[in-house]
């Protein structure tokens, strides 16, 4: 069991010519494997910086962040042994892959970075991670990625974050940019590796209907400050802070139902799975 707590968190940016801006007022927080919570707010609520804290990008101005009650270290083999174990999915999946590099050398990286398994074993084991994220490996691994569709390239990135074998994925708005019809394929992707391997996930989204059915719990965020959180459904139906409840209204359609979230084969979700 992984455990990723943030405790009494504050982060203020520097502006120039208006001083300090606050944008995270004392957050707290426990993301532990095996279980997925949303983050939920307007933009410019502080989710993003709370995602650029967990992957070192920026740091806190106060608090703690804790992973399995030890502050993350700043370098060396520690800071190393904490990227692996806690991977990041970016919104952008056109801007996350390097245009000049295959598929098979994004997936090949981190494998050998980390030593996930020894030199022999790497092509195997990135045709597994291909076929994991329900792509086909012949047809894709010596591809660049303009040559895939987004929805595809986006299992691309996920499949690179899950070569390090990490108990936690930080999911950053993951199909925001991507076509509507093919969000919900790779969501349940996501809901489907998040059960296999148990991961513990933070998916960081505006989108209420989605942090309710994929989600045990929900967290508000508002103005850097966590206004309202609980069990998913609780939140969702019966919101107990007035921001809660402007963002449900707000919301195109928050009980929104979705179908299964069982495993699938290539295509029966969606059809981004399938060779182009
Ligand atoms: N590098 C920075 N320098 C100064 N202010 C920043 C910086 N990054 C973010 N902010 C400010 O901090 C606040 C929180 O921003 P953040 O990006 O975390 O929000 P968000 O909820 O992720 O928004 P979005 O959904 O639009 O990505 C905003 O007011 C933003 O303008």
């Amino acid at each position: 069991m992984t455990t990723l707590e943030f405790r009494n968190v504050t982060k203020r940016y520097r502006v120039r010519g208006a001083g300090k801006m606050l944008a995270l007022d004392d957050v707290s927080f426990t993301l532990e494997s095996g279980r997925t919570i949303a983050l939920v707010g307007q933009s410019g609520s502080g989710k993003s910086t709370i995602a650029k804290i967990i992957t070192q990008l920026e740091r806190q101005s106060a608090g703690d962040v804790l992973l399995d009650g030890s502050p993350i270290p700043r370098s060396g083999r520690g800071l190393r042994r904490y990227r692996q174990q806690v991977r990041m999915v970016f919104q952008d999946p056109f801007a996350s892959l390097n245009p000049y590099h295959t598929i098979r050398h994004h997936i090949e990286r981190p494998l050998r970075l980390d030593k996930v398994v020894p030199s022999d074993e790497i092509e195997g084991e990135v045709r597994r991670l291909l076929e994991r994220v329900r792509l086909d490996a012949d047809s894709t691994i010596d591809r660049r990625p303009h040559e895939l569709s987004g929805g595809q390239r986006q299992r691309v990135a996920i499949a690179r974050a899950l070569a390090s074998r990490p108990s936690l994925l930080i999911a950053d708005e993951p199909v925001s940019m991507l076509d509507v019809s093919i969000r919900l394929g790779v969501l349940n992707l996501l809901a489907d590796l998040q059960r296999e391997s148990n991961l513990g996930v933070l998916y960081i989204t505006h989108d209420l209907a989605t942090a309710r059915h994929f989600s045990d719990e929900i967290m508000v965020l508002n103005r850097g400050r966590v206004v309202e959180r609980g069990p998913a459904d609780d939140v969702i139906l019966n919101p107990q802070d007035d921001y809660t409840r402007a963002l449900r209204n707000a919301s195109p359609d928050p009980d929104r139902h979705f179908a299964r979230t069982t495993a699938s084969p290539a295509g029966a979700a969606d059809t981004e799975g399938a060779p182009a």
